[in-house]
């Protein structure tokens, strides 16, 4: 049998998809043709999302494609060290849930005796009273214990939930920048919102509730068996024979739910893409196309989801069945047994209450495995983010010196495609080095490799002889930073944001940086100052306002190399000038790299980088560059005419 991922367990859904429904030719009058043809579409639709849906499936797998995903066993080791290291609570909530469910199997057997009391004719009165006084005193035990399990439950799972969040978040934040980058922002957005949550709710929920219902069939079954075995056995058995559907489930639901969170990052993408591109998509009039891809991933999401249904479903339908064929079974057992004198009435009316009882919490453990597995595949998803291998391992040496020296640096985005062709390049302390060149030459990645974001191929940038990646990611930032043309603005005041690289920096500090990149004047003009509140929902910046926060947030952060890409490019060149004219002051000490368009920049640089496909070939003043004539003297000569 087949696991494929939307056939169901008897292969209904691939055999329907391959082969039409077939209408015998007596029943297909002329008119049936054309629902005949309708039918045939439909399952070819069908068969092409279910087509998708198992290439999504395949691609949530391929760690080259997509982010990892872990393994059962990850997820597992996740789960038991998350207990392991809870083991008193934990110790207590099996107590007092096993309280609870014990207290709650004495009542069958209580009225059991009962009855065999009530059968006993002669001693009817007799023990009446003391029997119905030990069932209402075991019923308010039981209440007492279950109100202790329920609530140690609540706490032990909102604790393992919080814990659960903060490896997440953790493992987030310790992610490389370039790897974040390269990921899809739908997956990434998917995972820490809709995994996490389902995550959250199968551990806060699904693992207690899972144990109390485990530990109530356990006792049940031992109850029962105590009881009467006779009785015990045909019940055992009907359960037992529902193992295959268990199985056979528990077999599939993995892919199923592991398909289904992928196709939700599937959508998240799209959905983000378009928000993304919208201008893109209102100049070039693509609303139609993308609302078809943006349905398209909804179509193989909801094929996906049928699926998990269906398996659900099946293994409901056994469950349901099996639920309630013991009770008949039981009873027919019970009365052959009482024709025979192998058990009295009350053992039989005992076996009876433990088989209906029983039902209720199987339904709970299966819906709570059901639960599970669903969580479990959210954290397999969540656990895939800390397999994204590091691309540093920072180590412990730390810089002899501020001196940045770049050897041999070359760099591929796409293997077997060098964007860098060996770039040497000896920064001088202190210095202003403009990088120049046309569009795509490589300025960005060699200012991203200057920073320490990537990795190169081969080669090395140094800081004080020391690998800029091999450094912790608090000491790069003091080291050497970079700021680009995008500037997020957090949720949070303008303080808040300027001082996120030295939270104990002093407002005169704040106030200070602000000044310098001339933003001082209307961050004073806003109703509360250094209070008001900005970002997203908040008091709005324009670009030249955001991208004078960012500035002032690298003065306070006081790296002693600056790399620059376009940071002054959304500001209308007259802004650009005064801004670069106030930085130029505080740069003063600070070596600077600044990846320019406009040439100005280059003009007041103490020395040019000219970078042409990927290697730098001129290197001087501008004077030396015009009066080499070469590559810059062409640029400056057509900048300026
Ligand atoms: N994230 C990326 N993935 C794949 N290729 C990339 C990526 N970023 C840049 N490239 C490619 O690398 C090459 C160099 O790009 P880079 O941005 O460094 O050039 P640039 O000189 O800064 O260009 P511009 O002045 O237009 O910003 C280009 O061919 C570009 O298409």
């Amino acid at each position: 049998m087949t696991t494929d991922l939307l056939a169901t367990s008897s292969d209904t859904w691939r055999d329907r998809a391959g082969d039409p429904p077939v209408v015998p030719p007596e029943l297909d009058p002329p008119g049936r043709v054309g629902l005949r043809e309708r039918n045939r579409a439909l399952w070819q639709r069908h068969d092409l999302r279910r087509q998708r849906a198992e290439d999504v499936y395949a691609a949530s797998r391929n760690p080259v494609r997509g982010w990892p995903v872990s393994g059962n066993r990850a997820v597992l080791a996740f789960f038991g060290d998350l207990v392991r290291t809870r083991k008193r609570s934990f110790a207590l909530l099996v107590l007092l849930n096993a309280l609870a469910a014990g207290s709650a199997l004495v009542i069958p057997r209580l009225l059991g005796s009962l009855v065999n009391r009530v059968d006993d004719a002669g001693a009817a009165a007799a023990g009446l009273d003391t029997l119905a006084l030990a069932v209402v005193g075991v019923v308010i035990l039981q209440s007492i214990f279950t109100f202790g399990a329920q609530w140690t439950s609540t706490h032990f799972g909102q604790d393992l939930l919080a814990s659960a969040r903060e490896h997440v978040v953790s493992t987030i934040l310790r992610l490389p920048v370039g790897r974040v980058e390269g990921a899809s922002t739908g997956d990434l957005v998917t995972r820490v919102t809709r995994d996490v949550g389902t995550m959250a709710r199968s551990v806060q929920w699904g693992v207690p509730r899972l144990l109390i219902s485990l530990m109530t069939v356990l006792l049940s079954i031992v109850a029962m068996m105590l009881n009467s075995l006779v009785l015990a056995v045909p019940a055992l058995v009907v359960f037992a024979l529902c193992t295959p559907a268990v199985r056979t489930y528990l077999r599939r639901a993995p892919k199923a739910y592991i398909t289904e969170g992928a196709t939700y990052s599937r959508i998240n993408t799209t959905l983000t893409e378009t928000v993304e591109g919208s201008r893109t998509v209102e100049a070039l009039g693509l609303s139609q196309a993308r609302v078809q891809a943006g349905s398209d991933d909804i179509a193989v999401s909801a094929q996906a989801e049928r699926y998990g249904m269906t398996l659900r479903n099946v293994l409901f339908a056994a469950l349901n069945g099996a639920f309630q064929v013991p009770q008949v079974v039981t009873l027919v057992a019970g009365a052959y047994g009482y024709s025979q004198g192998w058990v009295d009435l009350g053992q039989i009316t005992a076996a009876l209450l433990y088989v209906v009882a029983l039902a209720e919490p199987l339904d709970a453990v299966i819906g709570e495995v059901d639960r599970l597995q669903v969580g479990a595949a959210s954290t397999s998803r969540l656990l895939g983010i800390a397999e994204v291998p590091p691309d540093r391992e920072p180590g412990d040496r730390l810089p002899d010196g501020v001196e940045l020296v770049a050897d041999d640096l070359r760099f591929s985005y796409r293997e077997g495609h060098d964007v860098l062709h060996g770039v040497d390049l000896r920064l001088r302390t202190g210095e202003r080095l403009a990088v120049v060149g046309p569009s795509g030459s490589g300025k960005s990645t060699l200012g991203r490799l200057l920073s320490g974001i990537n990795r190169p191929r081969t080669g090395s940038a140094r800081v004080g002889g020391v690998d800029l990646v091999d450094l912790p990611l608090e000491v790069l930032r003091t080291e050497v930073a970079l700021v680009t043309q995008e500037h997020h603005v957090f949720i949070g005041t303008v303080r808040d944001n300027v001082v996120l690289a030295r939270e104990d920096s002093p407002d005169d500090a704040v106030r200070e940086a602000l000044a310098a990149v001339g933003g001082l004047a209307w961050v004073e003009r806003l109703p509360e100052g250094l209070d008001t509140m900005i970002g997203s929902g908040r008091f709005f910046l324009t670009p030249a306002q955001a991208q004078q926060v960012a500035l002032a947030r690298l003065i306070i952060a006081d790296p002693h190399t600056l790399v620059l890409d376009e940071a002054t490019s959304l500001i209308d060149p007259r802004t650009a000038r005064t801004l670069e004219g106030s930085m130029n002051n505080l740069l003063e000490g600070r070596t600077v790299v600044a990846i320019a368009h406009r040439l100005h920049t280059a003009h007041d640089a103490d020395r040019i980088a000219v970078v042409i496909d990927g290697r730098i070939v001129e290197l001087g003043s501008h004077e030396e560059l015009l009066d080499l004539d070469g590559e810059y003297a062409d640029l400056w000569h057509a900048w300026t005419s």
